[in-house]
């Protein structure tokens, strides 16, 4: 099975790695085309528009930082809509909220193509590790038959019906994630500012009802102040934002999910956007100082 794959950020590099790893033939493109060397070092080949992408393949996924970037792939000079037809597939894995998921599919269909927004949960580390959980939505046939590759990049397909259910499920759980990482960071520096272990603090969580994989994963690494970006902060706040306006479309009040928007919003201003989204303990460090 042949994939195309735009987008070699910190996902879609593991994710085309996996592919390739399990015998599917990757084309692929990214914007910052050099990124790209590594993967054709693994027998990738390699496609300077995402419109030859497309042309060459006939599914094609793709994992883009924000609405901005998978609109501009999609709609610019040299993007996939010059070249989807009749019978191609497009997957769009990157985390969009519904109206951007929604805009992307009538343009495809409306030339003949077909689409399914993917966008997934799990990090770095389970996309080198094929454990992501995909909350798909959109064609059903293509969601059929792009399982093979699904089932290398994930431990779970869900498929979710009409597009945009994908993309505010997506919204959902990173909110939830975003609220607790900013109840954790605070907890954290707390133990710390009153004279307690916050390593202890760790093991006493992990003993509890709250244990779970993102404190014990991410806790040691916050305590040691590191935050080598497996999750981009930007993106985290990105998500918040979007999740905080589907809240607005849907008159839900989220008084949690807005502070934690506005944590991650002070860590971007204190240049810590690329980090990983852990670095928002930053943000509560600095506060606590003030
Ligand atoms: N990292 C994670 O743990 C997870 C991330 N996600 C989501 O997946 C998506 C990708 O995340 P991640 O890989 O971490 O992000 P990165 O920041 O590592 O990569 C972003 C990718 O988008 C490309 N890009 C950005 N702007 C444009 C543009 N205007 N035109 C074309 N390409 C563009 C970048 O190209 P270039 O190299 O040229 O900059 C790069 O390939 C995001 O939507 C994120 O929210 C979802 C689950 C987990
Ligand atoms: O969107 C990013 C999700 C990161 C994770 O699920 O660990």
């Amino acid at each position: 099975m042949e994939i195309g794959f735009l987008g070699l950020g910190i996902m879609g590099k593991a994710m085309s790695m996996n592919l390739l790893k399990h015998g599917f033939k990757v084309t692929v493109w990214n914007r910052t085309l050099s990124k790209c060397d590594e993967l054709v070092e693994h027998g990738a080949s390699v496609c300077e528009t995402p419109a030859q992408v497309i042309k060459k393949c006939n599914i094609t996924i793709a994992v883009l930082s924000d609405p901005s970037a998978a609109l501009s792939v999609v709609f610019d000079k040299d993007g996939v809509l010059e070249q989807i037809c009749e019978g191609k597939g497009y997957i769009d894995m990157s985390t969009v909220d519904a109206e951007t998921s929604l805009k992307i599919n009538q343009a495809i269909t409306g030339k003949g193509g077909r689409f399914v927004e993917g966008p997934v949960s799990g990090s770095k580390k389970p996309a080198e590790d094929g454990q992501l959980i995909i909350l798909a939505a959109g064609d059903k046939a293509l969601f059929e038959e792009s399982i093979p590759a699904f089932d290398v990049l994930g431990k779970k397909s869900f498929y979710l019906g009409e597009v945009g259910n994908g993309a505010k499920m997506k919204l959902v759980v990173n909110m939830v994630m975003g609220s607790m990482m900013n109840a954790f960071a605070e907890g954290l520096v707390l133990a710390d500012k009153s004279g307690l272990s916050a390593d202890t603090l760790l093991d006493v969580l992990d003993l509890g009802a709250m244990t779970n994989p993102m404190f014990k994963g991410k806790g040691p690494s916050m305590n040691k102040s590191s935050y080598p970006p497996a999750f981009p902060l930007k993106h985290q706040q990105k998500d918040m934002r979007l999740a905080l306006a589907l809240g607005d479309e849907n008159a839900v009040s989220m008084p949690v999910a807005a502070a934690a928007n506005e944590a991650f919003k002070k860590a971007r201003s204190l240049g810590l956007g690329d980090l990983d989204f852990s670095a928002v303990i930053e943000a509560v460090r600095f506060s606590k100082e003030d």
